[in-house]
């Protein structure tokens, strides 16, 4: 029987939850019995449908780092029955009525994204007990279904219901819907033609991109169902449903492992096109007026299953002993789930200030006055959505003595009596992170610690970490969000030209613990030309970060500054020293510039990056005529360009991909415009 929608404290678009996988046999062994998963929940949230606080901890450095999702399974709901009842079932009856609805399983390589979806012989997955469920409403409601089932591999899309895997073309229509040009379809009336035509797909997949040896799936896989049920009304229409019902490819943090050549490009555009959807996630989760779905061509496929009246789940997987790359997982997953409510300065005033890992001793506290485990559970940790109800009757003179007494040492904390009512403060944005070990009492300069931890994270696990840091204050909404708007952009083209893991944080820290002069904050970019578009970007980004933060750092007063208002903004990466060119050979500065040649070609290269600029910019501001002047652009073409810069602005010239242009025929239209230069 289907389970009816729960409704849920969080207003996520996305539902995001967390799936733990246990130990396998051969690691249980390695880690000479020791059992502990590096991620956990309270128990009193074990079986909570409600927002959950996921407790990361790191056994060896003893780190540990808090994030709000919407739900947890732990290693002990071995049985993926659990999971499907409670989050995917609810979304199937939509199906039937013209809905769609996506579920994905997102997480490191070996986290158990494949075992969540399709589960054993035994202990069927996501994606079989999801068909079941479908063919079995199918079935008394007279409707049909359809499997297509394809893959996208570094950024193409290939069906893998045909035997020799086919490129699929993606295509808009003047309605903004997607079509898959040429996708088969197979009607599917019962479990065992399901899992025929499923396998062999499954067998393709793994066949065309890993080798039979290589378990790792280094493309996304897409299943999707499509449902066609008669409309209740005698009309005789058909309502047009679908669920998708996703297997992504790993996550992987390049400087951990040998990846190489091709293996490294793969890797670069999974990164990539994970991070773009997190970017859809985190726009839709949070009302953006746009919404990236062109930044890749998973999110672009998945356009009409994102959003509007579809209903989505993030599925984070988890290796329980991969504490480092558990922390990647689940920030971008909460990343992506973050609701953002920016506080206004009114209220800024009394917003709470809590640090994230006092969040326990607080609720803790609030139990023991006799508060009920519900208005408990509300207690939000730093980076929650939903910043608490305490009572307004609680007095300083109950304060509980670790808690005034860290008050006393660290502007942190502020006394339980200053926590408001839920209804008058609204939460700040933030995900609080990488300081959840910090001791505020010991450490005299926050921001330094804040900045030190996050670098070292850069080190130990290869992450660039795009970060705003806020304190609470008079920061207008606007400017906020155009800052945060630019840093996630440059974000974004990191991503397109990095291999790194992107982790795009929030952060909110202490006004006295902000740097005092905006020139301490670092911006540094490493393994780029100073004049690729990349570090453009950071340099324009640093110089309007410091226009807005110099009005506030000349104002500073040391007395008062729990009113003050700052916002930082740091690019926080491994500290590699700028060079005036980069040329073929890097780490060899002495030869790079050492040549008259030398130094034509870095001017060459960089006339091409303002030149390939100047060329967007243009693309991005003429009129159709204009356009059509163009070598290689006709009057469909600069249609397609007018209708695609509307909604999102050509950053490079690879954008004109996303108009279905193949990169050969970008590089030609370049071409030939450059050659009219001397031509
Ligand atoms: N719940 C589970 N119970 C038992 N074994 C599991 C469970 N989840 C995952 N595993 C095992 O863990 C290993 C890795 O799982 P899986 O292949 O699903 O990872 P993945 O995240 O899909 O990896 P990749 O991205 O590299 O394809 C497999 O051997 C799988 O059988």
């Amino acid at each position: 029987m289907l389970t009816p929608a729960k409704p849920s404290s969080s207003i996520s678009k996305v539902r995001v939850i967390i799936r733990v996988r246990p130990f396998l046999p051969h690691e249980t062994a390695s880690r000479n019995g020791n059992s502990t998963p590096c991620v956990s929940v309270l128990d009193s949230e074990l079986d909570s449908t409600q927002e959950v606080t996921v407790h990361l901890k790191d056994p060896e450095t003893s780190r540990n780092e808090c994030y709000k999702l919407d739900s947890f399974f732990g290693q002990e709901d071995n049985n993926l029955s659990k999971i499907f009842h409670r989050e995917v079932s609810p979304l199937i009856p939509g199906i039937f009525t013209g809905c769609n609805a996506t579920v994905f399983a997102y997480g490191a390589t070996c986290s158990g994204k494949t075992y969540t979806m399709q589960g054993t012989d035994e202990i069927p997955g996501l994606i079989p007990l999801a068909m079941s469920t479908v063919l079995s409403l199918c079935h008394s409601t007279g409707s049909t279904a359809e499997i297509s089932y394809y893959e996208v591999y570094m950024d193409r899309c290939y069906d893998l219901m045909e035997v020799k895997p086919q490129e699929i073309a993606v295509m808009e229509d003047k309605d903004g819907e997607i079509h898959l040009k040429g996708l088969s379809k197979v009607p599917v009336n019962s479990m065992p033609e399901f899992h025929e035509v499923f396998s062999c797909g499954n067998q393709r997949r793994k066949v065309a991109h890993t080798g039979l040896n290589d378990v790792s799936s280094r493309s996304h896989g897409v299943l999707a169902i499509t449902v066609s049920s008669p409309c209740g009304d005698g009309s005789g229409l058909i309502a047009t449903g679908k669920l998708n019902l996703i297997d992504l490819a790993g996550n992987e943090d390049n400087r951990r492992t040998c990846n190489e050549g091709i293996r490294l490009q793969e890797s670069a555009k999974i990164n990539q096109s994970l991070f773009a959807l997190s970017n859809v996630i985190y726009a839709l989760n949070n009302n953006r007026p746009r919404v990236p779905y062109r930044e890749s061509k998973l999110t672009r496929i998945l356009q009409d299953s994102l959003g509007g009246t579809s209903r989505a789940l993030m599925v984070a997987c988890l290796n329980p002993g991969e504490y480092q790359e558990s922390v990647h997982t689940v920030s971008l997953a909460a990343r992506s789930r973050h609701i953002s409510n920016f506080v206004s300065s009114a209220q800024k005033h009394e917003t709470p200030k809590f640090k994230v890992d006092m969040e326990a001793k607080l609720r803790a506290w609030l139990e023991s006055k006799g508060k009920t485990k519900s208005s408990a559970q509300k207690m939000g940790a730093f980076g929650s959505p939903l910043i608490i109800k305490t009572p307004s009757a609680m007095s300083s003179t109950k304060k509980p003595k670790a808690y005034s007494s860290a008050k006393q040492k660290s502007s942190t904390f502020q006394s339980a009596s200053t926590v408001k009512e839920r209804s008058s403060v609204l939460p700040r944005r933030n995900l609080f992170t990488n300081v959840a070990s910090v001791d505020p009492s010991t450490e005299k300069d926050m921001n330094l610690h804040k900045v030190k931890d996050c670098s070292a994270i850069s080190k130990d696990g290869g992450s660039r970490k795009f970060s705003i840091a806020q304190s609470d204050g008079n920061i207008q909404p606007h400017t906020y969000n155009a800052l945060e708007a630019t840093i996630e952009e440059t974000a974004t083209e990191y991503s397109k030209v990095s291999t790194d893991m992107i982790v795009l944080e929030t952060r909110t820290c202490t006004p006295d613990k902000l740097p005092d002069k905006a020139e301490n904050m670092e911006i540094i970019s490493s393994n780029f030309d100073e004049s690729s578009p990349i570090c453009e970007k950071i340099k324009a980004l640093q110089s309007s970060l410091r226009r807005v933060l110099s009005p506030i750092n000349s104002n500073i007063n040391v007395e008062n500054k729990s009113s003050r208002d700052q916002i930082c903004l740091a690019l926080l990466d491994p500290k590699t020293p700028k060079t005036p060119f980069l040329l073929s050979c890097p780490g060899d500065k002495s030869q790079k510039i050492g040549t008259h040649l030398d130094k034509l070609n870095a001017l060459g290269s960089n006339l091409k990056s303002s030149l390939v600029q100047e060329y967007v910019d243009l693309l991005n501001q003429a009129s159709r005529e204009e356009l059509m002047e163009l070598k290689g652009i006709g009057q469909k073409m600069a249609e397609y360009i007018l209708e695609l810069r509307e909604t999102s602005p050509l950053k490079s010239l690879h954008d004109l991909e996303k108009i279905g242009l193949s990169s050969k025929q970008v590089h030609n239209i370049f071409n030939r415009t450059a050659r009219g230069l001397f031509g």
